[in-house]
């Protein structure tokens, strides 16, 4: 449903499902939560005990500020979280480090794994690992109610699971003074993505019609991409990949901090030697290659952050 200015109207809907990881096996609040949430495209999930975001939080805060503090230019020890702008995608590789999205609020900075221990500061990794050890967790325990037969996992899932998958650690600043969408429509490109995020701001498509998805202190957000659904589209447990986007974040003339999100991304080999690309499984004739991966990769993104595109496939 549309209003007069023809925006799709936004409403709030409860009943998003909730889970909690205990011993590899996710446990829903609701007993239908799995079925649920396959459907929604998302949950969340607890954080586990002892999570600590500290350093992720300090990243997303600071990565686009200049090196040189102005408040403290002589200063001995530069801080080491500030000052990212610089590694682009000409020093590392192709989808790696900061861009400024013109189309868009958001400047980002995107870090695969192979990179960590070099471009981080060390409490930085650290985390990384954790997101990512606790996303591969998650992805298994879904794997596991799926209708997918165990020994294709690797095969199906691109050997994400392993240290061969592309496992990247991606934040968002979103700048106010930018007058333009937050995030654009988008499904995340791969198997499950870990979001931290503490604003209002992040909307999901259902039937059309946009619904907030408002932080739950204490929570990641755990979103399907279109690897999964590609894959279960024609078993008998589909998951759904999540529309979703973050809406223009007004000025607020500095009286609230400026809104930051990170994920952690869990996408198939990018070697084509390992992962011929992206499969669909049909039980009974087993898996079907549908597209490389590469390419699949490559217009997701481009079209996410283009004016006239959205980031859907
Ligand atoms: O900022 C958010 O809440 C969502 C970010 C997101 O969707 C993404 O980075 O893929
Ligand atoms: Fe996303």
């Amino acid at each position: 449903m549309s209003t007069a200015a023809g925006h799709p109207r936004t409403t709030a809907l409860q009943g998003w499902q909730l889970a909690e990881l205990c011993d590899g096996e996710l446990y829903f609040t609701a007993e239908d939560g799995l079925l649920r949430a396959l459907n929604d495209g998302f949950f969340y999930v607890r954080q586990p005990a002892g999570t600590d975001l500290s350093a992720g939080d300090r990243f997303a805060r600071s990565f686009y500020l200049p090196a040189e503090d102005p408040a403290s230019p002589t200063a001995e020890h530069p801080d080491p979280y500030r000052g990212f702008h610089r590694w682009t995608a000409e020093h590392l590789s192709r989808h790696q480090g900061y861009f400024r999205r013109d189309a868009d609020q958001t400047e980002q900075f995107f870090l695969e794994s192979a990179w960590w221990d070099q471009i981080y500061p060390a409490a930085l990794a650290r985390q990384a690992e954790r997101m990512r050890d606790f996303a591969l967790d998650v992805q298994r325990a879904v794997l596991a109610r799926l209708d997918l037969p165990r020994a294709l996992w690797d095969k199906a899932t691109g050997h994400s699971l392993t240290p061969h998958g592309t496992h990247t650690l991606t934040f968002n600043h979103f700048r106010p003074e930018v007058a333009a969408r937050g995030l654009n429509i988008h499904k995340d490109s791969g198997w499950v993505t870990v979001l931290r995020s503490t604003e209002r701001g992040l909307e999901v498509d259902r039937d059309g019609e946009w619904h907030p998805i408002d932080p739950v202190p204490g929570t990641f957000i755990v979103n399907f991409g279109c690897a999964m659904e590609i894959l279960t589209r024609r078993t008998a447990t589909p998951v759904a990949a999540v529309a979703h986007r973050v809406v223009r974040q007004p000025p607020s003339g500095g009286a609230k901090p400026d809104r930051f999100s990170y994920a952690l991304f869990v996408d198939s080999s990018l070697d084509e030697s390992v992962c011929p690309g992206l499969f669909a499984y049909e039980p009974g004739s087993g898996l079907h290659l549908q597209s490389g991966f590469g390419t699949f990769l490559n217009n997701i993104l481009d079209n996410t952050y283009r004016e006239d595109t959205s980031g859907l496939y």
